[in-house]
């Protein structure tokens, strides 16, 4: 089942630009450019994209906070402006930006506050609470008032203040950024424990290549307001390019290395040879090529880091 829907959608905003030193002038901007997107329930999504591409612009017309200027959107079979009431009770939202907390009120009360704002069932409530306690060690700060809490604690605060409700969709822009170490691992344990039960679905903007590798089975690439790329981690290794590493140790320098398609010798410093390969390159050809060379004494191979294939793409 598609808990999200969208074709063609758009939003473009008016921006003055300097013209000279005095003159300004009006121009659109198209910060989303036609985007499809298509979320079955249960789907652990990473939007990513670099600085200004426009993912917080399409969260933010997904949950019901901007108006598209074109194109159709369906979230949880609605369509979030006109039914952002209705839709308010079937998500989640943490936007780093914005705050669903009481600030001088201890966390405890501000999620007593919201159990009754959703009106949420007593047991119903106290079961996802305790979850939440336990999973993200919320009891030694759940008497502190918001804005004692650090960072860290206020965003596991944010997790749990916009699971309480128990939504079917969940959106997060950022979770994990200027978080220390101790809340970044808690907060991901967290939803990769929530995406493996697979009853919330899950969209995360990042900018942490940390939280791709452990959370996102698919991604989604925006740029210009486009989507670039549209699959798994394999699907965006194999199409930027990434380049996996054989490093070969021999008992003494073989006089010819093989050559194949896709495999290119890097480097040749006395016995031990160092080859990169394109994604269609097989490791598999390489390594009995080299085994007929005789002499082989250590091979390994080095899975290309997720950094340097986004970083790819990105230049693309
Ligand atoms: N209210 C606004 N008025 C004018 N332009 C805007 C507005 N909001 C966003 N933009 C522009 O739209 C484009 C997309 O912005 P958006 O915030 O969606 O990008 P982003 O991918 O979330 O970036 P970041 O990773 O830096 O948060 C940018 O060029 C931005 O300057």
């Amino acid at each position: 089942m598609n808990v999200i829907e969208t074709r063609e959608l758009r939003k473009e905003f008016s921006v003055r630009v300097r013209r000279g030193l005095l003159r300004r002038e009006r121009r659109t901007v198209a910060a989303v450019d036609g985007v499809d997107l298509t979320v079955q329930r249960g789907e652990l999504l990473g939007y990513l994209g670099p600085n200004g591409a426009g993912k917080s612009t399409t969260l933010k017309m997904l949950t019901g906070v901007l108006h598209p200027s074109g194109g159709r959107v369906t979230v949880c079979g609605l369509t979030p402006v006109p039914q952002r009431i209705q839709l308010a009770r079937r998500i989640g939202v943490v936007f780093g930006q914005r705050s669903q907390l009481w600030w001088d009120l201890p966390l405890r009360d501000s999620f007593e506050l919201l159990r009754h704002i959703y009106r949420v069932p007593g047991g119903e409530h106290a079961a996802r609470l305790r979850r939440c306690r336990d999973l993200l060690d919320l009891d030694e700060f759940l008497d502190t008032p918001v804005r004692q809490l650090s960072l860290g604690q206020r965003m596991r605060g944010e997790l749990t203040a916009a699971l309480l409700h128990g939504p079917q969709i969940l959106f997060l822009d950022e979770p994990t950024i200027g978080l220390d170490v101790v809340s970044k691992q808690a907060v991901r344990g967290f939803l990769a424990e929530l995406g493996e039960r697979g009853d919330t679905t899950i969209v995360l903007t990042t900018h942490d290549l940390a939280d791709i590798e452990r959370l996102c089975r698919r991604i989604v690439v925006i740029d210009h307001g486009r989507v670039v790329h549209d699959g798994g981690i394999d699907a965006l290794h194999a199409r930027y390019g990434s380049q996996r590493r054989v490093v070969v140790d021999f008992d003494v320098a073989p006089a010819a290395p093989p050559v194949l398609p896709g495999v290119h010798l890097e480097s040749a410093t006395g016995p031990r040879l160092v080859f990169t390969l394109d994604g269609s390159a097989s490791v598999g050809t390489l390594v009995s090529a080299l085994t007929a060379l005789g002499g082989l004494r250590d091979l390994s191979v080095a899975e290309p880091e997720i950094e340097e294939v986004i970083a790819r793409l990105y230049r693309h």
